[in-house]
């Protein structure tokens, strides 16, 4: 379903050509779940912006079978502060100008779903880090997605609230189907959400290894032999490549 062959990208800052990730091919599959981990820096970001078209790059391919329909949570949640939580659900729908009682039931239905009724009018600021989380993973889900790209969406919420919202993305593309990349900087989270991660070396961004993660899906996996077996796999490779890139 998505396809990148042979990806390369650079910036231009000031005229000097800052190359950011180099020869990036992978591929994954519908309802695939992909977590992309990397130094600081290596590109990750910039990545999920290639696949989601928001950048270009140099050269190579990223192909998308059949135009599916893209949800992308920002990293801080990427809410509008001035507008409610009702308007920052509903942003998707009216920019693709739903008529106005089917954007309202599908914002109401994700209010329940997202335990968010009672705050419709609420704005970003009012509300906990956790919560803005599910508004802004209402809005992503708004438009019906069927790839939903994740950046470093839980990166600042407290451990517990953390681990909630893993099960809620995990349960979301599980029972809606969804292909989801995130880009994390937890070995754990990484673990517990990708069924397949994409490890990328310093800048410019390569790819050093892809983990094949098959357990992955449930909650279970969480506090299974295979799931810490996975964590120290994927922290020994990091750690190596952290070492040689500083060496
Ligand atoms: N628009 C831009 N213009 C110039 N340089 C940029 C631009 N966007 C990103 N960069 C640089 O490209 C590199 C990769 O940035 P990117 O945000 O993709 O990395 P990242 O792995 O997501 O970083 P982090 O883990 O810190 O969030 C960084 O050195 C960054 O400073």
């Amino acid at each position: 379903m998505i396809s990148v062959r042979s990806v390369n990208l650079s910036f231009h800052h000031n005229g000097v050509r800052l190359p950011v990730l180099k020869d990036i091919s992978f591929e994954l599959g519908a309802e695939d779940s992909c977590a992309i981990i990397g130094p600081s820096g290596c590109g990750k970001t910039s990545l999920l912006f290639l696949l989601n078209g928001l950048l270009q790059p140099d050269s190579g391919a990223i192909t998308i079978t059949g135009a599916p329909r893209c949800g992308t949570i920002l990293q801080n949640f990427g809410l509008f502060p001035w507008k409610s939580v009702v308007q920052n659900i509903a942003l998707g729908l009216s920019l693709r100008r739903e008529p106005a009682d089917t954007a309202g039931k599908r914002v109401k239905g994700l209010l329940e779903e997202m335990e968010l009724t009672g705050f419709e009018n609420h704005f970003p600021g009012q509300l906990s880090g956790g919560m803005q989380q599910r508004v802004a993973l209402a809005r992503a889900l708004a438009i019906d997605p069927e790839i939903l790209y994740m950046d470093e969406p839980l990166s600042s919420l407290d451990a517990l609230t953390r681990e909630r919202l893993q099960n809620l993305i995990l349960h979301i593309g599980r029972t809606k189907r969804i292909t989801t990349v995130l880009v994390t900087h937890s070995i754990e989270e990484a673990v517990f959400l990708g069924r397949r991660i994409i490890l990328l070396s310093h800048r410019p961004g390569q790819i050093v290894r892809i983990l094949d993660n098959p357990d992955a899906g449930s909650r279970d996996f969480r506090t299974s032999e295979s799931f810490f077996r996975q964590c120290s796999t994927l922290r020994a490779t990091l750690a190596r490549e952290t070492d040689e890139s500083e060496a």
